[in-house]
């Protein structure tokens, strides 16, 4: 077999110019050698590819593979409990709605809300959704886990902040609008007495 009939068998681009009827394409890459999927002597089985389901997202977490053997519980919401758990072996948060407020309609929707308000967000200062058990209950919204716990925990361990590292928190927050990056990058550039006189 020539090092050209190889390649393209190892690449199988006879199945694409079959599927997508070049039949022209098909006769030559089957002169070079090219095989079927399925034929004989080939090493490519058929594979049957499923369709997309419809309805189902893509971050749909399948709630087996959670895993709550070690989950301690980090925080409570209003209707319900933040644990730190494991999903496919790494430390997450997982806000899971209580059972019995599992079926009331205001939650459910207050529930698929954030969801779909998490889905659309990605910053480095936004905790990243990973995903949500929502055809399944108890519900489960599932994000990274912060080691350091939220803002409101850490208010309440350290008490009053100092004036500029409440700067650099309110920064932080307000960078997730790229304008502001513009007015911190100034910020950054001032004389430190300025800043001084401005956090007093
Ligand atoms: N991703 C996380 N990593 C670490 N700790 C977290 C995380 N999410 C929440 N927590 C902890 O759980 C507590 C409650 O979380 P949070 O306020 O998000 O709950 P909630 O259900 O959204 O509350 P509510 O619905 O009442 O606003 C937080 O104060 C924090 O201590």
């Amino acid at each position: 077999m020539s090092h050209t009939a190889v390649l393209l068998e190892d690449c199988m681009p006879l199945a694409d110019a079959e599927g997508a009827k070049k039949y022209s394409m098909s006769e030559l890459l089957k002169s070079y050698g090219g095989l079927c999927y399925g034929q004989n002597g080939s090493h490519y089985e058929p594979r049957p590819v499923l369709p997309p389901q419809p309805n189902r997202c893509d971050w749909e977490i399948d709630p087996s593979e959670l895993e709550f053997s070690n989950s301690i519980i980090i925080g409570k919401g209003s209707f319900g409990e933040i644990l730190k758990a494991c999903w496919r072996a790494t430390p997450v948060a997982i806000k899971r709605i209580l059972p019995n407020l599992s079926d009331d309609r205001l939650v459910i929707q207050d529930f698929r809300h954030e969801v779909n308000l998490l889905v659309k967000l990605r910053h480095p200062n936004i905790v990243q959704f990973l995903g949500a058990v929502t055809e399944k209950k108890p519900l489960m919204l599932i994000t990274e886990y912060l080691r350091g716990g939220d803002l409101h925990q850490y208010l309440k361990e350290k008490g009053a902040l100092n004036p500029s590292t409440v700067i650099n928190f309110a920064l932080d927050i307000a960078r997730v609008n790229p304008l502001v990056n513009f007015v911190a990058l100034a910020i950054t550039r001032l004389k430190p007495g300025v800043l001084q006189n401005f956090s007093t």
